[in-house]
């Protein structure tokens, strides 16, 4: 077998979402181990220190629990109660070695299908990043009944890169990358260190299962890098606990797998945006905020809000028009429902909280969620 990978340049990214399996957080004698995660701690500490923004996933509370109880042969709901055992030592490992205070999030399949709290995920989660801290998430295992489980943090790590619209997911795991069979079990397997598209026969290798400690292998690695591709966002697999393939990252190089996105995420963005069906509702805006959209490409504060038409939730899709007229500017997701628009319509952000008794941020509508219509826009889309 050819077990090398030879190191590649990966693309440049601001916002990452690092994923590491519970093979990585183990002691070899069922506990937590900490040498692993000590180097990669050090890695996101680099990443920050650079003005990078990194959300972690991070398995092993049921490895954790295991080490403190030592069962085995666990059911679902054994492994459920483990984890809510092993969560906080889990959590307190990489609170150790961080400097940045880390925050535990732990999600579960009904909080992404459910709008509502998928938004308020989404808002916690950009919070966390603006105040500096480290997001550490989880599947929230003692909730989620079997059924509906995510069961694995692979596909959990490319929901949240696309809820955060990441630019990269990072998954960390006990071997180099993928390779063309089972490396431990198949003579003639050999490296691919580059996927452009994950068609069946890159699935069928995959077919060996996941390690002792893993759950999904590294069938759930391809199916989280194929969601990934398709938001416009790349997936690099590599060894956490290989140095070199950890200080090759730390110069923005990958010893590993990358499968490259099917597109720019941006305009992937954009196009999304432009055909989201409408919600009828809209919103007129003052010619100050039609220059800051149109020529300066900014987001729409409520400042420059100076009518709200129609009735509308959180999260609709509305038109952005000017003082008078229906030529249309812009169109958008909007952060606050009609009728708190009426009321933050005119003031300043920071009066948003005092107004409304809460704050969804303060952006009637972000950049990234318009897109800009009018033929006379200066501004990028
Ligand atoms: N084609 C393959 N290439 C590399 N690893 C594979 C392949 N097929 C199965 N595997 C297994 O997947 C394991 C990694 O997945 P998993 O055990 O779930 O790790 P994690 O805990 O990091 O999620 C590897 O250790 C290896 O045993
Ligand atoms: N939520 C579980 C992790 C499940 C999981 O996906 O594990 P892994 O395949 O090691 O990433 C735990 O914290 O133990």
């Amino acid at each position: 077998m050819t077990s090398a990978f030879t190191e590649q340049p990966l693309p440049p990214w601001q916002r990452a979402v690092i994923k590491v399996g519970s093979s990585l957080l183990t002691d070899g004698k069922g506990g937590l181990g900490k040498r692993n995660a000590a180097a990669l701690a050090g890695l996101i500490g680099h990443f920050a220190d650079q003005g990078r923004e990194v959300l972690l996933v991070s398995s092993g509370a049921v490895a954790a629990g295991r080490g403190l109880l030592a069962r085995h042969n666990m059911g679902v709901i054994q492994r459920q109660a483990l984890a809510a055992i092993g969560q906080t030592p889990m959590l307190a490992l990489w609170q150790g070695l961080m400097e940045q205070p880390v925050a535990q999030v732990l999600l579960s399949h009904d909080d992404l299908r459910n709008r509502r709290r998928y938004l308020n995920a989404q808002s916690t989660l950009r919070e966390l990043l603006r105040i500096g801290a480290l997001p550490i998430i989880n599947e929230n295992d003692t909730v989620a009944v079997a059924e509906l489980k995510l069961g694995d943090n692979d596909n959990l790590a490319a929901a949240v890169a696309t809820m955060v619209e990441a630019d990269i997911l990072l998954i960390a795991t006990d071997t180099s990358g993928l390779f063309t069979g089972h490396p431990l079990e198949d003579p003639d397997a050999r490296p691919v260190p580059k996927i452009d598209e994950i068609t069946t026969d890159i699935m069928r290798m995959t077919s060996g299962g996941a390690g002792e400690l893993g759950t999904g292998g590294m069938y759930t690695k391809l199916e989280a890098a194929i969601k990934c591709a398709s938001a416009g966002i790349g997936t690099a697999l590599f060894c956490g606990h290989d140095a070199k393939a950890i200080a090759a990252l730390a110069e923005d190089r990958l010893l590993g797998t990358y499968i490259e996105p099917h597109g720019d995420q941006l305009v992937a963005r954009k196009q999304w945006l432009r055909h989201t069906p409408p919600s009828g509702g809209a919103i007129r805006i003052d010619p100050g905020a039609v220059e800051a959209l149109c020529e300066h490409g900014a987001s729409l504060l409520p400042g420059g809000v100076i009518g709200v038409e129609g009735d509308f939730s959180r999260d609709a899709m509305v038109d952005v028009l000017p003082a008078e007229g229906s030529c249309r500017l812009a169109r958008g997701l909007v952060q606050y429902q009609s009728s708190d628009l009426r009321r933050i319509a005119g003031h300043h952000s920071s009066d948003i909280q005092k107004l409304l008794g809460f704050d969804h941020g303060h952006s009637v509508i972000r950049r990234e969620d318009m897109v800009l219509l009018a033929p006379t826009s200066t501004a990028e889309f």
